[in-house]
């Protein structure tokens, strides 16, 4: 229990505890900064405080030094925290360095070095496939062999509120005519993404056990999606610009430490899998993490992260197991989450032969401008508290070229 006062089920209680950068209209700096409640704490300043021999980790203007200091470091500032939290005796010293939450301006929590996304949902392959490879088999021979996944463009993730701009590019209309203009196709993807904190030395494999050695925690992203891009360009290397213009990321990541009773055995395995990723006698790496998603404020889908097929720890053994290095603030996304329902527009209006329709009477296949999406997830943690991902926001404004 904490001295401080948390409404019961708030998502940031003393369960969550996760890591965010902020600044506030009074201190400009962009300072890393823990969420609990409807407050921040100032990490720096209660550290230097409370803490000092912990400084050197949460110095500076984001969570690169605390993402490198490793599993260690990790664990003394999180039991830290929640001692200054629950022990009565650090109430006065505490409230000093506690923001309002409503007065932090979020920033991009780490620097994202490298980015990877996935394509572990079955049913999100399976639709997809349908839609984009009519004829063939859904689910490419491949896909239950290894986690599918390609390299996007680190430099463009941005934190949740960033506007997103209408990308443009080349189509080719159904009549096989290849034009040119803002995409008219403009998709969201709801997925997980897992925060790289301790690199790995380039030719040394990682693997499936040393997930936790090696990732510091989760966030949410939404890999926004062009279609009609994509669907030309995707042949035979992968996509490409239809992905790479924006991808937004949650600004609080929640430390693996607070996902203990989330985890959950992935599906039962239908082919057999390789031993560096068969993780039949392995720690169960599998999330039980509920999304939701909201366009302007409507909530239009479920989907549950349970029953992913591959595991954040298969991804990474996966990813480093041709002795691939890691580093610190590489991001890796689970790729769109449809199970029970779907993670993206694509899904939900069927290649966009069935509209949604919003209470307001606007009918939606894809994105409009203007329109905002917000996705939100939560995990099930200690003794019926929420453990939550915050969310992660975007509105679309239109195009600045074509
Ligand atoms: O099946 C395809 O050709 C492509 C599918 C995607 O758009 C996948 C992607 O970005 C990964 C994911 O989010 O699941
Ligand atoms: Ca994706
Ligand atoms: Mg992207």
């Amino acid at each position: 229990m904490t001295w401080l006062d948390i409404p019961a089920g708030h998502p940031f209680g003393i369960t969550t505890l996760p890591y965010g950068v902020f600044s506030t209209a009074a201190d400009a700096h962009p300072r890393a900064g823990v969420a609990i409640g409807e407050h921040v704490i100032d990490l720096p300043a209660a550290v230097r405080r409370l803490a000092p021999e912990l400084a050197a980790a949460v110095a500076g203007p984001n969570l690169d030094a605390l993402l490198a200091s490793g599993p260690g470091v990790w664990q003394a500032l999180r039991a830290q925290v929640t001692t200054w939290l629950t022990d009565e005796v650090y109430r006065d010293l505490l409230s000093g360095h506690l923001v309002p939450a409503a007065d932090a301006i979020m920033h991009l929590p780490f620097t994202v070095a490298d980015y990877v996304d996935f394509y572990a949902s079955e049913q999100h392959a399976t639709n997809l496939g349908k839609m984009f490879r009519p004829g063939q088999d859904p689910l490419t021979p491949n896909w239950k062999h290894l986690p599918i996944g390609y390299h996007g463009r680190a430099g463009t993730v941005v934190v949740s509120g960033t506007e997103v701009a209408r990308p443009s590019g080349q189509r080719r209309t159904p009549d096989g005519e290849i034009t040119f203009g803002a995409s008219q196709r403009l998709d969201i993807e709801a997925e997980l993404g897992y925060v790289v904190g301790t690199p790995s030395r380039l030719g040394e494999p990682v693997a499936l056990d040393a997930f936790p050695d090696h990732v510091f925690g989760v966030c949410l992203v939404n890999d926004w999606s062009a279609r009609d891009i994509q669907a030309w360009e995707y042949v035979p290397l992968g996509p490409f610009l239809g992905k790479s213009f924006a991808t937004s990321i949650s600004p609080w990541i929640v430390p693996l430490a607070a996902l203990g009773h989330a985890r959950v055995s992935p599906p039962e395995r239908t082919v057999p899998l390789l031993p560096y990723l068969d993780d039949e006698k392995a720690q169960p790496w599998g999330l039980d993490v509920r999304f939701e998603i909201r366009l302007n404020g409507h909530v239009v889908s479920n989907p549950s992260f349970t029953g992913m097929y591959w595991t954040g720890a298969q991804m990474l053994a996966h990813m480093t197991i041709n002795g691939a290095s890691l580093r610190t603030g590489d991001l890796f996304a689970s790729g769109t989450v449809s199970g029970g329902s779907p993670g993206c527009l694509i899904e939900l209006t069927w290649n966009g032969q069935q509209p949604l329709t919003l209470p307001d009477g606007s009918e939606r296949t894809f994105l409009a401008d203007g329109d905002e999406v917000v996705i939100t997830a939560t995990a099930p943690g200690p003794n019926g508290t929420v453990v939550g991902l915050g969310e992660v926001r975007g509105r679309i404004r239109s195009a600045s070229v074509g």
